[in-house]
């Protein structure tokens, strides 16, 4: 399988969101390459090593609260049997929530909270730009996501994640599902794993292995997306199969605000074709997704 390649600085914004609309419809997937953070990922992953190589007492005391700090590997903690462990930075703009993020101390891993701080900020750069070639895709204003609050404030969460290459019981390591916001940025280091289910309805279902891009994030669209283009853009699922390898990756989940309501865009629906879904707080929805799908 081949996933469309996304540009996000082309000179040619109309033809790149011309693509993307046909990725998003398509596959729900693509490869954006050209998103200037190239020379960062090596960075990136050698502080994601730092961070889970603390012992396990260090970090246990950023256990995690408010979806933010450490989650270790145990199956019995309800992650249906993922084999991962994980550790979570949620939004840093807003003075109230910015608090919840959970740190190492300087004395265990030194300025690596303002190198994690500094990339939170070049991947939200790169989903604000992206928002806008979005919206551009569904012939809307370039600023429309801004506009309605989606954007303007930060509410994207990066995710650390580290597969043990341990072989275990489960196939999956990361169990199949679709994300619940809007877009997501995957990167990993190049160990395979990861694989997309194009239909869902589809039985036995077919499961494709994403191949690895250097220097690409993978992009796909979350189920809030798919609300708001009233199911033009699909959510797709996806999972990582076990290989028996150590895997890194890093995801970075370009959330709307939590106060955005979520509703039809008026590009996607029709008299013909109604809008499926009624308007949500985006907050709300994601509470109610959150409490029931692991993470
Ligand atoms: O680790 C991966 O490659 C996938 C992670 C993922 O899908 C997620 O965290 O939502
Ligand atoms: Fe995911």
């Amino acid at each position: 399988m081949n996933l469309p390649i996304i540009d996000l600085y082309s000179p040619h914004p109309l033809s790149t969101a011309i693509a993307i609309r046909q990725a998003c419809i398509e596959y729900g997937f693509f490869y954006l390459v050209n998103h200037g953070v190239e020379n960062e990922l090596g960075k990136a992953f050698h502080e994601s090593r730092r961070f889970f190589s603390l012992p396990m007492d260090e970090k246990m005391k950023m256990a995690r609260k408010e979806f933010r700090g450490y989650t270790p590997l145990d199956p019995t903690l309800g992650l249906q049997g993922d084999s991962k462990e994980s550790y979570y930075i949620g939004p840093m703009a807003d003075s109230a929530n910015v608090k919840l993020n959970q740190w190492p101390s300087p004395e265990s891993l030194g300025n690596w909270r303002s190198s994690m701080e500094s990339f939170y900020w070049k991947l939200f750069g790169v989903g604000k730009k992206l928002f806008s070639l979005i919206a551009l895709s569904l012939d809307m204003d370039e600023d429309f996501f801004e506009k309605i609050g989606a954007i303007d404030k930060p509410s994207a969460f990066l995710r650390l994640l580290r597969y043990p290459g341990e072989m275990g019981g489960h196939e999956e390591i990361c169990s199949a599902h679709s994300d619940t916001g809007a877009l997501t940025l995957l990167i990993t280091e190049g160990v395979p794993g990861l694989q997309i289910c194009r239909d869902k309805s589809k039985e036995p279902q077919v499961w494709e292995d994403v191949p690895y891009m250097e220097g690409a994030f993978i992009v796909n669209i979350g189920d809030l997306m798919e609300r708001w283009t009233n199911c033009l853009y699909q959510s797709t699922m996806h999972r990582v199969k076990r290989t028996g390898k150590e895997r890194y990756s890093i995801a970075f989940f370009v959330d709307p605000h939590p106060d955005c309501v979520v509703e039809c865009i008026k590009t996607c629906c029709s008299e013909s074709s109604p809008p499926r879904f009624s308007p949500i707080r985006s907050g709300d929805y994601m509470d109610e997704r959150l409490a029931v799908t692991p993470v």
